[in-house]
């Protein structure tokens, strides 16, 4: 088992299969990928091998994300070698859903379990602005593919936002109102690229959590792989309303995910100063080894982030770790 020194329990992997992205979200890379290469990237068979000492350990839920997944040409492979991986209980993707029209039947049918969509805003011309990319319409037809070809859980990642959707919440409500997907909102988080961004846009999320509570909207109870998202539902809609928010206080006490890029480090934290190298632990089907590697490392997970005293740890953005 992966249980670190706070008794913490790590059954979520967060596995990066490139750092390259098409998109250019104002808050992540604003001037496109900086990832020169895309040489070096996990191969197949490393990511099995990497998965099954994950799985070995507990690990019940792979979440596969970037830089964008989808640039990944053997994406639906490495979908289909996560689930094949004994102990492993749900696949999922997070994606800008710029390849989710032309390819979720094939993800679904390898065994994708959820795909989390991030969207924004739902004006085109505010979703352009915000992400380099004319797309709104072709990435919600992609939300509504997900659904359509059986893809059991499907959720929006709407990064809040003070100039750009703010005062969007009555749209959001509708959108969610007859469908069933959970919309998330994602506090902005300070990396080391987007302090001036981060310092002209950050938002608190608990105003709109008092929005909710004030209209009836209800806490709903978390799974043990869940993500860190608050979620509420309402009587009167199908869809429900999540919020991400990392500047909550003790929003890590129950933090249950461990990270590993696409080039095999491990970080055992979104905001951490160092990382593991776990490369040349990759090479072999004997996975003995990298069980105690990582069982050792986890000695050295920190409780919380340190982001409340302007510290992103060697955090770039998000892109480099896979958010
Ligand atoms: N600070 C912090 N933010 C996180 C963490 N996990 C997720 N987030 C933020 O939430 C965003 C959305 O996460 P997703 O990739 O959709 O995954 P998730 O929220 O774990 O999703 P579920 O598995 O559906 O619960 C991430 O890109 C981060 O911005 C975390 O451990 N720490
Ligand atoms: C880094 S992206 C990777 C996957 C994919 N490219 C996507 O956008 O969904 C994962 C998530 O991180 C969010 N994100 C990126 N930078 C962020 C930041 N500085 N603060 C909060 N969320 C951020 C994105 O909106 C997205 O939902
Ligand atoms: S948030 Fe996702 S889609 Fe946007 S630039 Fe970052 S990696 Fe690309
Ligand atoms: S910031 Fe670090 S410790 Fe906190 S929940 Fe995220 S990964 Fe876990």
């Amino acid at each position: 088992m992966l249980i670190d020194a706070y008794q913490r329990r790590f059954t979520y992997l967060r596995l990066s299969v490139t750092e390259s992205c098409n998109f250019r979200c104002t808050y992540c890379l604003p001037d496109g990928t900086d990832c020169d290469s895309r040489a070096g990237e996990l191969t197949l068979p490393e990511i099995r091998r990497l998965v099954t000492a994950f799985a070995r350990l507990g690990t019940r839920k792979v979440r596969i994300t970037g830089g964008e997944p989808s640039l990944r040409k053997d994406l639906t492979e490495i979908i289909a070698t996560c689930k094949a991986v004994p102990g492993i209980e749900k696949v999922a993707l997070t994606t800008n859903g710029y390849r989710l029209q032309r390819d979720a039947a094939a993800w679904q049918a390898a065994g994708l379990d959820a795909v989390n969509v991030s969207v924004d805003s739902l004006d085109a011309a505010t979703f352009h602005l915000v992400t380099g990319q004319d797309k709104l319409a072709d990435i919600l037809a992609g939300v509504a593919t997900a659904k359509a070809v059986g893809i059991k859980q499907v959720k929006i990642n709407t990064v809040l936002l003070k100039q750009h959707n703010a005062l969007a919440l009555p749209d959001f409500l509708s959108f969610v109102k007859q469908q069933d997907l959970s919309l998330r909102f994602i506090e902005l988080m300070r990396t080391n690229d987007n302090l001036s961004f981060y310092q002209r846009q950050h938002l608190s999320g608990a105003s709109i959590q008092q929005q909710l509570e004030t209209q009836g909207w209800q806490l709903l109870p978390k799974g043990i792989s869940d993500g860190p998202a608050l979620e509420y539902a309402h009587p009167h809609y199908q869809g429900r309303i999540g919020l991400i928010m990392p500047y909550s206080k003790d929003f890590c006490a129950d933090c249950n995910r461990l990270r590993v890029s696409s080039k095999g480090q491990l970080y055992l934290c979104l905001f951490t100063d160092s990382y593991q190298d776990l490369r040349s632990l990759l090479q072999s089907e004997h996975s003995a080894p990298l069980e105690r590697f990582l069982q050792q490392a986890l000695a050295g997970k920190a409780q919380s982030h340190q982001l409340q005293q302007q510290h992103s740890g060697s955090t770039r953005h998000l892109a480099q770790i896979g958010g």
